[in-house]
């Protein structure tokens, strides 16, 4: 049991209806979960208003209802605190339940629209090399030390997050690395945590659905530069065009990198290849097994963390030479008679383009490059035709599919991906709904040498389709159909 006034730690409130002095078991804003004795918040969510399920949550014999608007109806035995925007409180109170966690280790926070689970995995492994305890927040999953905890979102919701957060306290960690997503800043679920810093990697065309223009978008990831402290840093990649509108407001000192632009993290790639780059970083040359300018940024942006974190510049690049990037990133495996396979997480136009040039930049010519992509259900539709674009320019020959259709028809979400398809090239474009029939025929398209990237779904272990969740694994799917095709 914790006592409510610890809970309500530097929390503002309008009106309190009831005593203060009393303690509760959890917080929850989740009515089907309230216990007896419980902290029900009241959230206005994106589909349903928490509002709505007060009572259910007093039935349950919750104790305190924190919301923002008191209900007509009073319970005697129930003490109401009614405050401006529940979600910003939530995180307060999370933060102060679990006894602001974030305050007892490094936190560094990473945010753009791509490579935040490149850089965070990349910084988790390095700081761990360097014989830290260190603690992983990211869409592949979480980490505490070496033990592994599934992840269920990017960044986790406020009361998840603080106790993973105590849990790296208790486990000795020194460091916390965590992927700091637009929903989250603008559903607070990271209000209250302080951070040592924050990176930003890179904005581009993505969750438009949920942010509606871009300029919302921006200003939501700019949110979370405006809240760092003075003492922590922000550092921005000078190359995208938002970098410096994101240091604008900070009171954090602001550092930049970049590959092209003055900055004060430079890089450079020297040579590139299928198993890696040769790169400069502050003048200095190091291997990465990583390949791509986009994995060049944020090999740079990992160095330039590590160095404001004040660690040695020789041994961070012996140790970043070793490193491999996330699973399901640029992840290669090469069939018997020399077809390339490639699985990637790019699930954004800029990311499919990023990728795709990449790939293009490699090959000797005369191999074709066969994509195999797919867009998310529920999710910004305007990205379909962009994405199915720039694969199609960028392809020889392109299978639209399925990503994860989610609530929607995959039919439709794969039409609004043809939308994209110039007329030119509709003859190299084929709709297979089916992703494992898709990526089949792509593999029996293929000759020797070919390339077959299949974007999209990266790490992930499922397909989700009208609300189940089958397993579906697209790196498992080519490995077998590699060996069907060796045999
Ligand atoms: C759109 C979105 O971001 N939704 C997130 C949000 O839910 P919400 O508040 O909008 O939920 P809602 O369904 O409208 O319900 C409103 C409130 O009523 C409550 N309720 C509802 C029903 C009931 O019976 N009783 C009850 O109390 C709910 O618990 C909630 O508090 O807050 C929840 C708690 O933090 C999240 O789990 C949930 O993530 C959903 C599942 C989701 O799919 N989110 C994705 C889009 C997401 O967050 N993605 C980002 C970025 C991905 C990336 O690019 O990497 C991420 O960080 O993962
Ligand atoms: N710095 C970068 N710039 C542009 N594209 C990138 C960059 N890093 C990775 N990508 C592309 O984006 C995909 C996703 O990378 P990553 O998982 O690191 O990003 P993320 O920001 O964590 O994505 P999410 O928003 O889904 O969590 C990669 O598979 C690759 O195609
Ligand atoms: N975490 C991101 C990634 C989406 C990956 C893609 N496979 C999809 O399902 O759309 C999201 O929820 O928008
Ligand atoms: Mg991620």
């Amino acid at each position: 049991m914790i006592s409510l006034v610890k809970i309500l730690h530097g929390v503002s409130i309008n009106e309190t209806i009831g005593t203060l002095d009393l303690s509760i078991r959890h917080l929850t804003f989740d009515s089907r979960l309230v216990e007896t004795d419980d902290l029900f918040i009241a959230i206005k969510g994106t589909f349903q208003d928490g509002h709505a399920f007060i009572d259910k949550a007093i039935a349950l014999e919750a104790r305190v209802i924190v919301c923002e608007q008191l209900p007509a109806v009073i319970n005697d035995h129930v003490t109401y605190l009614q405050v401006e925007d529940a979600s910003y409180t939530l995180g307060l109170m999370a933060a102060n339940f679990y006894d602001n966690p974030a305050a007892k280790l490094k936190l560094v926070g990473i945010t753009g629209t791509n490579g935040k689970t490149t850089v965070a995995t990349l910084l988790y492994k390095l700081f761990t090399e360097l014989g830290f305890h260190v603690g992983l927040l990211s869409t592949v999953q979480n980490k505490i030390n070496d033990q592994v905890i599934a992840s269920t979102h990017t960044t986790p919701d406020p009361i998840n997050l603080n106790k993973l957060l105590q849990q790296m306290v208790v486990e000795g960690c020194d460091y916390c690395f965590m992927e700091v997503s637009s929903h989250a800043i603008v559903q607070h679920r990271i209000a209250g945590l302080s951070f040592v810093g924050g990176v930003f990697t890179n904005l581009t065309h993505d969750h438009l659905d949920f942010h509606k223009t871009f300029d919302a978008y921006l200003k939501a990831k700019k949110a979370f530069f405006d809240g760092l402290g003075k003492s922590a840093f922000a550092l921005a990649n000078v190359d995208d065009k938002h970098g410096k509108v994101m240091l604008q407001n900070t009171l954090a000192y602001k550092k930049t990198y970049g590959l092209r632009n003055i900055a004060d993290y430079k890089g450079k790639i020297i040579e590139s290849h299928f198993n890696g780059m040769l790169m400069q970083l502050d003048g200095r040359e190091v291997w990465t097994r990583l390949i791509g300018t986009f994995n060049a940024y944020n090999i740079l942006a990992v160095y330039s963390v590590a160095i404001l974190l004040e660690q040695d510049s020789t041994r961070v690049l012996t140790i970043l030479s070793r490193l491999s990037g996330a699973e399901g990133r640029f992840d290669t495996q090469l069939s018997a008679s020399g077809i390339v396979g490639i699985v990637d997480y790019a699930h954004t136009p800029d990311a499919v383009k990023n990728v795709l040039e990449t790939i293009v930049g490699l090959r000797k010519n005369t191999e074709q490059i066969i994509t195999v992509i797919g867009c998310g259900g529920d999710r910004d539709k305007t990205k379909r035709p962009e994405m199915a674009k720039v694969a199609t320019k960028l392809s020889d020959k392109v299978i639209l599919t399925s990503d994860n259709p989610r609530s929607e028809d995959p039919k439709q979400i794969i039409e609004e991906m043809e939308q994209g398809v110039p007329k030119d090239s509709r003859k190299n474009v084929f709709a297979i709904t089916d992703r494992y029939e898709a990526i089949k025929a792509a593999v029996h398209l293929a000759q020797p040498a070919d390339i077959i990237l299949v974007a999209g779904k990266g790490h992930e272990k499922y397909q989700e389709i009208k609300g189940v969740k089958k397993v579906f694994d697209d790196k498992a799917i080519l490995r077998a159909l590699f060996a069907e095709i060796d045999n």
